[in-house]
């Protein structure tokens, strides 16, 4: 029996919420309320009242019916507007465009919590952004500036939360999106790690759902470390015609590179924020012996937006330069970075553009520009540069 008191709030019901988020809190007795602003499919998804989620681990695989959620109108955002002030709990599971326009309208029911008397609010960002809290905190601070009371109200009760979701998501396999159009397929026996600092009243009580302290460390650490060795795994894939991760990860030389760049950010990380050596070899256990060999999850996923992934603050330039700040040589970084330069797909109109500039205006006015990279970062500018050259030429050994 469900309990019907237990809601949760998705905004964006793609693979994060309706296939991590959303299993998972379903599991333990919520309801889904989901937002999203493809209309169109959602309105699919409400006829259909029902999808599929598969949890695909080395041993077994879990399939559940997730079967108890509304999905709001997204025609405007009057109702999301409505819920966000009665639902005491909200995940955004989005990417950073969406951002701006979700706290326009988290300010706007906070100003409506204050009047009906709500309490407690909290917004779970499952998100690999780096700073998205703080955007969320300064963004909503100056949409209610105006407003004493409404801006007391949430610094006193919303809690604006990282969330680690160390899960991926991905659409189902043809065979399973053929019966059923919202499929969404999961690693088994990942975790999500709410912050539990920032976290107001009762913390949710949900399989695999667990508190985190450090969030900001946390979340540093998994993007420079883990995210980007994924990262750099597809790229280093695709200029070897591999189709998935899977294929990549029993190649001994991406194996090697990806380790050792994964070795260089921990290093970094470890001088950034000093984790105690538990949760250092913790962490180092877990990301290099995370075993998928039965999920197909294709490079073309998970390179996605190359743009975003090799701009400055992101997943190759951040701990590349953290490195640099730690007088460690980001070496397999680097290579990194220069993989992501050749990367092309053809489906992918971000590498396409990156890829023809590269080839109009060569690799370093490419650095400059999505890189973002400065005159002081010479050394940096200077490995990746090298190592394109590398690549490029191991590349066109392939063809012979
Ligand atoms: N897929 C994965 O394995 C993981 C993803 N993440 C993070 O989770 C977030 C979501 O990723 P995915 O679920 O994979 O992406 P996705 O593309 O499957 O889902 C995002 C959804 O957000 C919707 N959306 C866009 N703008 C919106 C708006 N203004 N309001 C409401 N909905 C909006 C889109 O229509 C889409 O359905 C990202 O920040 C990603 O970095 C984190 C860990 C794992
Ligand atoms: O597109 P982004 O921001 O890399 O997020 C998705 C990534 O997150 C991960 O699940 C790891 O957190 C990867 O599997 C996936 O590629």
């Amino acid at each position: 029996m469900q309990n019907q008191d237990k809601a949760i709030l998705i905004i964006g019901a793609g693979n994060i919420g309706r296939g991590v988020i959303g299993s998972l809190f379903y599991q333990s007795g919520y309801k889904l309320v989901i937002y999203d602003i493809m209309a169109e499919r959602m309105k699919k998804l409400a006829e259909q009242g029902k999808y599929l989620v598969e949890r695909v681990g080395e041993e077994k695989t879990q399939r559940i019916i997730v079967d108890n959620f509304e999905v709001l109108d997204c025609s405007d955002t009057k109702e999301l507007i409505e819920r966000i002030t009665t639902i005491d709990l909200v995940a955004c599971c989005v990417y950073e465009g969406a951002f701006e326009s979700i706290c326009k309208n988290i300010s706007e029911a906070i100003k409506r919590r204050v009047t009906v008397g709500k309490s407690y609010l909290n917004v779970l960002l499952c998100v690999n952004a780096l700073g998205a809290p703080e955007y969320f905190n300064k963004q909503i601070e100056n949409n209610l500036v105006q407003n004493a009371e409404a801006l007391n109200y949430f610094h006193n009760n919303v809690g604006i939360c990282q969330v680690l979701v160390g899960t991926a998501g991905l659409p189902s396999p043809k065979e399973l999106l053929a019966a059923d159009p919202f499929a969404v397929t999961t690693r088994l026996g990942g975790y999500v790690g709410i912050d539990r600092e920032h976290f107001k009243g009762q913390f949710p009580e949900v399989e695999s759902v667990s508190r985190v302290e450090k969030a900001n460390a946390q979340i540093y650490r998994k993007v420079y470390t883990g995210n980007m060795k994924h990262t750099m795994t597809a790229f280093m894939g695709k200029a070897k015609e591999y189709e998935f991760i899977a294929d990549c990860n029993k190649d001994p030389y991406i194996q090697k590179c990806v380790t050792e760049a994964f070795y260089e950010a921990e290093e970094a990380i470890q001088r950034e924020f000093n984790f105690s050596s538990k949760e250092r070899q913790d962490w180092i256990n877990g990301i290099l012996n995370i075993k998928n060999t039965k999920l197909k999850d294709p490079i073309s996923r998970v390179a996605a937006n190359p743009m975003g992934k090799l701009s400055y603050h992101n997943r190759f330039v951040g701990p590349a330069l953290m490195c640099i700040k730690h007088h460690i040589v980001p070496f397999y970084l680097a290579r990194g970075i220069a993989y992501g330069f050749l990367y092309r797909d053809e489906e992918d109109q971000e590498s396409i553009d990156i890829t023809n500039y590269v080839q109009e205006k060569g690799i370093e006015n490419a650095i400059d520009k999505y890189c973002g990279l400065k005159e002081e970062d010479w050394l940096l500018k200077e490995l990746v540069k090298k190592h394109y050259e590398e690549a490029k030429y191991r590349k066109s050994l392939q063809g012979e």
